[in-house]
């Protein structure tokens, strides 16, 4: 069977229908556990990543420099969309989740530069 021909679902209600049924839950909660997995290390991941930022968000503070950099922004936007070309990721895609991730960022330095930060 090759990929572009799907087997046929056999008919609904008997017992092979079932069967199969219960195959594809079965590959189904294999799968949710793969995604789980890699949800719960992109939850850590974004945890140290936040942690390195509240890091530069306090230097910055401190020496009166710029919440936000645009230049350093740019590069690395152009770094991110060739690194999801490269693994078949939608750059576009990759460019919208870092800017959600910067304007969050970005609001956390004026809270530490304002001395308004959450505790
Ligand atoms: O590298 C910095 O200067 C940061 O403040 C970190 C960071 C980022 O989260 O990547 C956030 C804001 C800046 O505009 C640029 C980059």
């Amino acid at each position: 069977m090759s990929a572009e021909t799907p087997a046929a679902a056999a008919p609904t209600g008997s017992d092979a229908a079932v069967d199969e049924r219960d195959a594809a839950m079965t590959e189904l909660l294999g799968i949710r556990s793969s995604i789980d997995n890699i949800d719960a290390a992109l939850i850590h991941l974004l945890a140290e990543r936040f942690k390195f930022t509240q890091q530069v968000g306090r230097l910055k503070a401190r020496h009166g420099l710029p919440p936000s950099d645009t230049d350093r922004e740019k590069r690395q936007i152009a770094r991110l969309r060739s690194l999801a070309e490269d693994a078949h990721l939608d750059p576009a895609f990759a460019e919208k989740w870092f800017n959600f991730v910067v304007a969050e960022v970005i609001q956390h330095h004026e809270e530490l530069a304002s001395g308004t930060e959450r505790p």
